[in-house]
């Protein structure tokens, strides 16, 4: 079980607070000057992935302070914890295993007395005998013909992970097309369907609970779809398939058990990818490449469980969050993908981060007095530059931003790729070094301007530079490394979880609305008038239902 610790009550908590006020005036470019070794010594390697987290407003007593931290509140224990299968997902009593989908050793895990790999390992098979046929083309659709398109319908974890991956790793994609619907809006199941042919197409329906209104809408809209052509009910078993843990919710649907792919429990949504919930990025990239996706994964599980805290990318990361989000007060973290393939990559860990650590109720069940999770969000190099990092340069906030980029690109023409590149270093050089007064106004007498229009202007164009960021920077996004990736950010989210005191498997913050939605869709479907509502909710329910 994770230990109880609230984090404002340890030793490390107090001396960071008298360490924060010697260094929130501290400008990183002095940090720099006097110190020739700083790049070196605050720089990570794992694998193919090089991380720099030199630009940020530490020292050596903060990372010792920070790490100090997470082992006062447990972070140590908490990784035995979750490698053991404990359930430390309390609240829903489950243990969290996800590590376990790709546990590519083989050594036994277990939870509960059980070794799960057995069954682990038997899904996987089932999951490469699915994906070959598809792709080999051997799977035959009920005209005889082979599949050529799969769409997933699913929405939250059951979604954003492998449409995240089989962006990412388009250029390994097969023949195999591959779509994505999980917005309830009948948009957009109607414009994928618009050109797909259904004897030729291939519905996966994900969905841990099978009971998510999204999947289900959208599943029985594509089942309409595919039975007006194919007719009879006895062509959907060649047609769809299920990721569920909910057998009997499966066969309901009309989805035989051999054509469904299990899960279990200890698999959080989020956190699902690696599981029969990754289908269809198997059969987009292949099951060998799937795997990759999963070795890749389970190195960087082995690195969390054995590196050394100093060592530790995944704690290391951890930690610099806490410094900024509990000391420095920063409210967000920008993830920034200097590729254009990981432009899902933000999305992805919104879900991975803010549903985790999205929390204001700590592990003894009352609310917190600090911070817990930041609020995620970014977009794709150098997209970001001509759109919100004015705010991140000038603005009043203060944004930690991970850049993040391969060495290598998949389209090497012309020189793109230097050039994309050339703007990472700049952008992250520019954010920590500014630029002073004497510089800008060096500039102006250069370009000749008077005295009066230098006062004027002068202020407008400083930048105090001392953003902090890391930059982690991979030979190329090949399916192993993107595996290390995530999961490198997947345990980061653990260990915040861990040293906040909080619960970062559970979810109970979604549950609210949906309660309030279904008691409002019977509402919508009548003519009366809305009274049983606050008066703005009455109001937009009757004025959408005299507009429609
Ligand atoms: O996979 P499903 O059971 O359909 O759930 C899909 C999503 O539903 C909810 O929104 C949960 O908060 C998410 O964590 C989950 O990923």
């Amino acid at each position: 079980m994770l230990k109880q610790v609230n984090p404002t009550s340890t030793a490390a908590w107090k001396a960071l607070e008298a360490h924060f006020n010697s260094m929130k005036d501290v400008h990183m470019k002095d940090l720099f000057d006097t110190d020739a070794s700083r790049a070196e010594k605050f720089s990570q390697t794992f694998e193919d992935i090089f991380v720099d987290y030199s630009k940020n407003i530490i020292n050596d007593e903060t990372m010792k302070l920070l790490l100090d931290l997470a082992k006062e509140t447990g972070v140590a224990e908490g990784i035995q914890s979750m490698f053991n299968g404990e359930h430390i997902n309390e609240t829903e009593d489950r243990a969290v295993f996800h590590v376990a989908l790709r546990n590519q050793s083989n050594q036994p895990m277990k939870v509960d007395g059980e070794d799960v790999m057995v069954e682990v390992n038997h899904v996987l098979r089932q999951m490469k005998e699915f994906t070959t046929k598809v792709i080999s083309g051997e799977w035959k659709g009920y005209s005889g013909k082979s599949i050529t398109d799969v769409v997933n319908i699913g929405i939250g974890g059951s979604d954003l992970g492998p449409y995240m991956v089989t962006e990412a790793l388009k250029p390994y994609a097969t023949d195999v097309n591959i779509h994505y619907v999980s917005n309830v809006d009948g948009t957009h199941i109607s414009e994928t369907l618009k050109g797909l042919d259904p004897e030729t197409t291939m519905f996966i329906i994900a969905s841990k609970t099978f009971t998510t209104q999204e999947t289900m809408t959208n599943a029985n809209s594509a089942r309409e779809w595919f039975l007006k052509a194919a007719k009879s009910e006895n062509h959907i078993m060649m047609h769809f398939v299920a990721l569920s843990t909910n057998e009997e919710k499966v066969r309901e649907f009309g989805i035989a058990p051999e054509n469904m792919f299990r899960f279990w429990d200890w698999v959080g949504g989020r956190y699902s990818l690696w599981s029969a919930i990754g289908l269809s990025i198997a059969c987009n990239i292949g099951y060998d490449n799937f795997e990759e996706v999963l070795k890749g994964a389970h190195a960087m599980d082995n690195h969390f469980k054995t590196a050394e805290f100093e060592e530790n990318l995944p704690v290391i990361l951890a930690v610099l969050g806490v410094w900024y989000n509990n000391f420095f007060g920063a409210e967000s973290h920008a993830l920034l993908p200097y590729d254009q393939y990981m432009h899902r990559f933000a999305a992805y860990f919104q879900q991975g981060d803010m549903e985790s650590n999205g929390k204001y109720v700590d592990r003894s069940g009352k609310p917190v007095d600090y911070q817990t999770g930041p609020i995620i969000w970014g977009e794709p190099g150098t997209n970001g530059q001509h759109a919100f990092y004015q705010l991140i340069h000038q603005g009043t906030k203060l944004i930690p931003a991970d850049f993040i980029a391969p060495a290598v690109s998949q389209n090497p023409i012309g020189d793109h790729h230097p050039k994309l590149l050339s703007n990472f270093f700049a952008q992250t050089e520019a954010l920590m070094t500014g630029k002073s007064e004497e510089v800008v106004v060096a500039e102006f007498k250069a370009a000749g301007k008077s005295d009066a229009e230098i006062e004027k202007l002068k202020t407008f164009k400083v930048f105090e530079g001392n953003r902090p960021t890391n930059s982690i920077l991979m030979k190329k996004l090949t399916p192993f490394t993107l595996g290390a990736l995530i999961a490198m950010y997947e345990h980061k989210i653990f260990v915040q979880g861990v040293m906040w005191n909080i619960f970062s498997f559970d979810q109970w913050g979604v549950e609210l609305g949906k309660q309030l939605a279904n008691k409002i869709l019977p509402e919508l479907t009548n003519e009366d008038k809305v009274e049983s509502h606050d008066s703005s909710t009455n109001q937009l329910i009757n004025k959408y239902k005299e507009m429609r």
